[in-house]
């Protein structure tokens, strides 16, 4: 964890409340990371007894995060920020990110206690009753497959409901998550006077009051009009009543959304007149703190695996989102998601490589690429594209097999998952050309092996940015994007460039092969899951 160093006069804090920790950096003018700290749910906040920062419920469905949890963490990690010294009477502005689609429902008078913290208790021990829902539902849930057929029928079908929202339905998204909860949990429903998004909750906490919802996170609630950037009526009225008073208004991503409570003040020493910037969605903030240019591509590998994109004209279809760019107003951002990601590559790292990391990078490196045809798909919990669950190998004949050897598991694990990533993100219109750039950033973009993988793979060269928390590096910069004006662009330029560290070898026959055999593979489970 880096100090502080106490000669830089103006400080910019950007946070991500994300699946598994929250995590801050604090950067100056230039750009310089002062500080990096976290806080992991798991290892930090046992009690809890999360595993990968969620509960997963004995229908395997059903995956929430205690809502208090959050608040517990969030006083820890100012706490641990205190206790080193760090100067937050200079900060002037605050950013943050939070995994997206989660909910957090405000019991009715939680306002006021917002509004009204003491300095002298922690937030935890007085927030921890101010909610009408305790366990948020989360972005990796994929309980509401009634909800979301009701909201497409109620919109006039799949594609309706994309072109108006930008995404088909989806059981992650917070609309059809809400719809669950005023059909199933009516009184706590009737009891809520606020629903934010984990985004819109974390900058609640900062300003001791309600935080409008972001519109490029809004986006990823089945409920935002992706044109007009208002609330949908059509999609309010299907999934709880009174919806819009419980939302309250959104607003674009650059807005400041008010300033540090008297709580921060006092208890920390922030300055009265730190402005906090409207938080928005992890992806979205990745967005801004990689500025991709043109023809890039972001390969995000964290808990979830996402690629995104930047994009000035969008066609919202049925594979694939929209979402508001948290940059430019009149831009958008297209992302697809994938649920089996870093836990995925945990599991098998631990059954195959000991637990290490490095053992793991060492058994990449033994087996050539392509894996001599074998192919693997694991689905350890229901995925999102295809909407499908379990673990499926292949042999190079095509055949169904039970098992690999350690070293085929380990590569097929991430030749499955990359290729699965680029045949997703050719199916939603992007086309991998010359000049296209992997950008990649997350948890497992400090792995040089994983990054060849994904060269050969995408078949181009991989960039990454020497700070690798880009959600939370990229809030700090729209942070001061907003309080300094001027355009984002140049904020973008000075701040970290993109180091390439990884270039592809000559094997893009062999996996446009694979990538035929993945197709059919996956159409079969996609088939079979129905
Ligand atoms: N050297 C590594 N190789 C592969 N994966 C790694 C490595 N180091 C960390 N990770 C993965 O990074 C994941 C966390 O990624 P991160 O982007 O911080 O997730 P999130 O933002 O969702 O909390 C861990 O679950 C871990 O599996
Ligand atoms: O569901 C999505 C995006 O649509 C996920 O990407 C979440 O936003 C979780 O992010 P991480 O914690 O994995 O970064």
């Amino acid at each position: 964890m880096a100090q502080a160093n106490k000669n830089q006069d103006r400080l910019f804090l950007g946070f991500d409340f994300s699946t598994q920790q929250i995590k801050v950096i604090a950067v100056t003018d230039a750009f310089e990371v002062v500080y990096d700290g976290h806080v992991q749910f798991d290892v930090d906040l046992p009690e809890f007894k999360t595993n990968g920062g969620v509960h997963i419920h004995p229908d395997h469905v059903t995956i929430t995060t205690p809502t208090k949890m959050w608040v517990k963490a969030f006083d820890l990690l100012l706490s641990r920020m205190k206790a080193s010294d760090f100067p937050f009477h200079k900060v002037v502005a605050v950013s943050g990110a939070g995994q997206q689609h989660g909910s957090v429902y405000w019991k009715k008078g939680a306002r006021i206690q917002l509004a009204n913290l003491s300095p002298d208790q922690n937030m935890f021990d007085q927030l921890k009753d101010s909610f009408s829902v305790d366990d948020s539902p989360v972005w990796m849930d994929s309980s509401t497959a009634d909800q979301c057929l009701k909201l497409e029928k109620a919109v006039g079908g799949p594609q309706v409901l994309a072109s108006i929202t930008g995404s088909r339905s989806y059981v992650r998204f917070t609309g059809n998550q809400i719809m669950k909860i005023s059909e199933t949990k009516r009184e706590a429903y009737d009891n809520t006077e606020r629903i934010s998004l984990v985004s819109s909750f974390a900058a609640s906490l900062f300003i001791g009051d309600y935080a409008p919802i972001d519109h490029s996170d809004a986006t990823g609630m089945n409920l935002l009009d992706i044109w007009t950037r208002e609330w949908a009526p059509k999609c309010l009225e299907v999934c709880g009543p009174n919806l819009a008073e419980k939302l309250g208004p959104s607003v674009h991503s650059t807005k400041p959304v008010g300033k540090v409570s008297s709580y921060f003040v006092k208890k920390y020493g922030f300055n009265p007149e730190c402005v906090v910037v409207a938080f928005v969605g992890d992806n979205p903030a990745s967005l801004a703190g990689l500025a991709p240019e043109q023809g890039d591509v972001v390969v995000s590998l964290g808990t979830s695996d996402t690629v995104f994109l930047w994009l000035t004209k969008p066609t919202p279809g049925l594979s694939g989102h929209i979402f508001a760019n948290p940059i430019n107003q009149d831009d958008f951002m297209s992302l697809t998601c994938f649920k089996n990601g870093s836990l995925t590559r945990e599991r098998i790292r631990d059954e195959n490589s000991e637990g290490s990391w490095d053992k793991f990078s060492e058994m990449l490196k033994k087996t050539p690429p392509g894996n001599n045809g074998a192919l693997g798909i694991y689905f350890d919990q229901m995925e999102i594209q295809p909407f499908a669950e379990g673990v499926y190998r292949f042999d190079g004949e095509g055949n169904k097999v039970d098992s690999f050897p350690p070293e085929v598991e380990v590569r097929a694990v991430i030749e499955g998952q990359f290729i699965a990533r680029k045949v997703h993100a050719e199916n939603v219109g992007f086309q991998l050309g010359p000049n296209t750039r992997v950008i990649a950033t997350g948890g497992a973009s400090n792995n040089q092996e994983i990054l060849q993988v994904l060269a050969d793979v995408f078949n181009s060269p991989v960039y990454v940015k020497e700070v690798p928390n880009s959600a939370a590096l990229g809030c700090a910069m729209r942070a001061k994007h907003t309080l300094d004006g001027g355009k984002f662009s140049d904020i973008a330029q000075k701040a970290h460039p993109s180091v390439l560290v990884a270039s592809p070898g000559p094997y893009s026959q062999v996996y446009s092969q694979l990538s035929v055999r993945y197709r059919e593979f996956e159409k079969m489970i996609e088939t079979q899951s129905q």
